[in-house]
């Protein structure tokens, strides 16, 4: 085996292929050595990873004889992907924890898979330990998948259930995700939805047998969200989440559906829904299939270790593949359903007004709302004079009636400000 990339992830599975080599070459039935560690900067400590296994020349170790299977814990996508398809071309398989790259061209690599008969893992990408891409890949593959809905990013959990508990600050909660070893390199891709989008892409195309890349995923990051949206959510008696959506949009006819949904985007869900309780980094995925009912994958989502346990799940797998002579499933969007665009799917929202307080005003607001054909769940004015607001929670709608209703309110004279305008997920609150 080779190893590429030797950081939070890589120093995590040599640990443990050290530490349970005789147990993981009892359950493969051959042991399971390291040719080499492909690494940048061979000078820096890492303790428990033996030096002279240590080599700058990822290229050289990727087509070495002695190694039939390559893991890729580089990230990003070159050169882990130039690094991928040469081992699969020289009859290496190989497991990847690289989201990245699989939502950004995951065909290639796939079909460089079917190609050379090489298997590609990759359980790890996705909610971290969780077992869920198996489970999508294998368990589920006889039955008809119509929703995938979780949190697929501990690091804005973890900031987002700081703010939410204990009032914390933005930039101190990422720090500490930071230190905990959960966020990315760049920390733009957690905090501004690009991890939990190629994510849901990857969890889309599992389902829905669909092609779908990051490209497709509607992304709205965390960035914006303000102390008074969290306040507000808390009002509610809800908490705000970055949720990953994969759904099924119905048609009139036909079992498909007129397309799928895939998006991204902080929302407020209800305190006694299941995905409010997750709490810190954890993460927590619900799929809802035809004949299995719903179904719920908790546990942890990012970290050296939890990550690590997934990639030497994906090695057993592939070690035991190659050992019987009989490669992995192979992905096959045969589906080819559109993805549709945000303004068409139905969402509903919060939205939070300061406004004037004289009489009128509501017949005003509620006025944009009719004229968008949006209808109003409930209202509710706070306060009164200087500091009145008006609380609007609406029903379902199309995200694009909702976003030209939040402009037009923002133009009305009687309102102020819109102080938050939130999303709302999940049951009815
Ligand atoms: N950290 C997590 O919680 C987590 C969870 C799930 C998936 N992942 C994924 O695992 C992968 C690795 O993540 P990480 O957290 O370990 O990142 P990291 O930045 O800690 O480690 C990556 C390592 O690769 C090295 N590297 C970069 N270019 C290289 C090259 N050309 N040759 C050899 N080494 C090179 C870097 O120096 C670094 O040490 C990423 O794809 C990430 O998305 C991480
Ligand atoms: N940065 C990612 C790592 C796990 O994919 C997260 O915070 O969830
Ligand atoms: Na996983």
């Amino acid at each position: 085996m080779a190893l590429l990339g030797c950081g939070v992830v890589g120093t995590e599975v040599v640990r443990l292929l050290r530490e349970q080599a005789g147990d993981l070459a009892a359950r493969v039935g051959v042991p399971l050595e390291l040719a080499g560690i492909a690494v940048r900067r061979p000078e820096r400590v890492r303790e428990g990873v033996p030096r002279e296994l240590l080599t700058t020349d990822a290229q050289g170790l990727v087509t070495r004889d002695d190694v039939d299977i390559v893991i890729e814990v580089i990230g990003g996508i070159e050169p882990a992907r130039t690094l991928m398809l040469e081992a699969m071309k020289t009859g290496k398989s190989v497991v990847t924890a690289n989201k990245a790259l699989l939502a950004e061209d995951g065909a290639t690599l796939f079909a460089a898979a079917r190609e050379y008969g090489a298997d590609l893992y990759y359980e790890a990408s996705v909610a971290g330990a969780i077992p869920l891409l198996r489970p999508l890949r294998e368990s589920l593959v006889g039955d008809h998948v119509h929703r995938v809905l979780g949190i697929v990013n501990g690091t804005t959990n973890y900031i987002l259930d700081q703010m939410d508990t204990h009032g914390a600050g933005f930039n101190e909660a990422l720090e500490e995700a930071q230190a905990l070893g959960y966020a990315e390199a760049d920390p733009t891709a957690d905090v501004e939805g690009f991890d939990a989008a190629a994510k849901a892409a990857i969890l889309a195309q599992l389902a829905f047998h669909t092609p779908v890349t990051a490209a497709d995923v509607h992304r709205e990051g965390i960035t914006e969200v303000s102390a008074a949206d969290v306040a507000g959510a808390k009002e509610m008696n809800s908490v705000v989440k970055l949720l990953a959506i994969c759904e099924r949009v119905p048609a009139a006819e036909g079992r498909n559906g007129r397309g799928v949904s895939v998006r991204v985007y902080p929302a407020m869900i209800p305190r006694s829904h299941p995905l409010a309780s997750v709490r810190e980094a954890y993460n927590a995925v619900f799929v809802e299939a035809e004949s299995a009912g719903s179904l719920m994958f908790y546990g942890a989502g990012a970290g050296g270790a939890p990550t690590a346990s997934a990639v030497l799940g994906d090695l057993v797998a592939v070690a035991r593949n190659l050992r019987g002579g009989t490669p992995g499933p192979v992905e096959v969007t045969y589906a080819k359903l559109p993805v549709l665009p945000m303004g068409e799917t139905r969402t509903r929202y919060y939205i939070q007004l300061d406004v004037a307080d004289r009489s009128g005003v509501l017949a005003t607001v509620a006025e944009e709302f009719a004229k968008h054909d949006v209808s109003i769940q409930a209202v509710r004015q706070v306060g009164s004079g200087e500091d009145a607001q008006l609380v609007v929670v609406t029903h379902r709608a199309a995200d694009a009636a909702l976003t030209t209703t939040v402009e037009r309110l923002r133009s009305l004279d009687d309102v102020r400000e819109v102080a938050s305008v939130m999303r709302v997920e999940a049951d009815e609150v």
